[in-house]
């Protein structure tokens, strides 16, 4: 296995209704967890950040009226609902874990403290990232190039609704290319919106290796971590 240890980026939405993305869907998130059990049964160490696309993104939200700040709260309090959506059913599909989060919500879940993350890796248990970075302003894409800088995950992977990195976004351009390969620089400079710069930025800086690719395939993330021919491979 190329990958003892990875960070494991999970798209909010492919959580979500499969026609809308909203929501929770249970089967949407039956599907995802039996494929991180499966993957964490085989002994790699699983640390994971789940969007919260399906229940709120704080820029869309603020454009209602709320405050900015205040929606991405709400955006990271989605996080955390997926968080422990995805904990009871990791679990159900045989892989233990601990959900541990950012903005302190104890009765719920542990606050994320460095070491007792890297613990609970070194056991074997799929680490459950929720609530961003705690502050408003960012993503959840930073959130897993910081956790996986932190963690000292050797891939970041971007489980997403597309197959890799295009030259714009398939889903509003459709004679959009996929790109196979792409430096960090080429991804800022042609301003590919996979991923939101500052993630990009910071596994440029801390040399994190990014690879996206499409969720939705079953068995795409064993070949990730399998090291296997997919998506978009990110590097310097
Ligand atoms: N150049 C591009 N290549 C590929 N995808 C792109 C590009 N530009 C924009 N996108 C869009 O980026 C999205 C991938 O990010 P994704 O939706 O997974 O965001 P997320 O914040 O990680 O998850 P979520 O918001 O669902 O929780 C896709 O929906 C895709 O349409
Ligand atoms: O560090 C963070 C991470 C997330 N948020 C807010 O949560 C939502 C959902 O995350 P996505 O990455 O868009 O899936 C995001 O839109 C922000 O509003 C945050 O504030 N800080």
């Amino acid at each position: 296995m190329p990958y003892q240890r990875v960070l494991l980026k999970l798209s909010g939405e492919a959580l979500g209704d499969p026609q809308t993305g909203h929501g929770l869907d249970t089967d949407a998130v039956k599907r995802v967890a039996a494929q991180v059990a499966h993957v964490a049964s085989l002994g790699v160490q699983v640390a994971l950040v789940c969007g919260g696309g399906n229940i709120l993104r704080g820029a869309q939200f603020s454009e209602l009226g709320t405050n900015r700040a205040s929606a991405d709260y709400m955006g990271m309090l989605g996080t955390v609902i997926n968080g422990v959506a995805l904990s009871e059913a990791i679990e159900a599909a045989g892989a233990p874990t601990r959900l541990m989060t950012a903005l302190e919500i104890r009765e719920v879940a542990e606050p994320f403290v460095r070491r007792r993350a890297l613990r609970h890796l070194e056991r074997g248990r799929v680490v459950i990232l929720g609530g961003g970075t705690g502050n408003p302003f960012f993503t959840t894409d930073t959130a897993a190039a910081l956790r996986a800088s932190e963690l000292s995950c050797e891939v970041l992977l971007k489980a997403t609704k597309v197959d890799g990195v295009y030259t714009a976004d398939p889903k509003l351009d459709p004679s959009a290319e996929r790109l196979p390969r792409l430096t960090y620089m080429q991804v800022l400079e042609r301003g590919l919106k996979v991923m939101d710069g500052t993630a990009i930025t910071l596994c440029m800086e801390r040399g994190l290796r990014i690879l996206v690719f499409d969720l939705f395939r079953e068995g795409n993330i064993e070949r990730a971590i399998r090291g296997e021919n997919l998506g978009t491979l990110i590097q310097a």
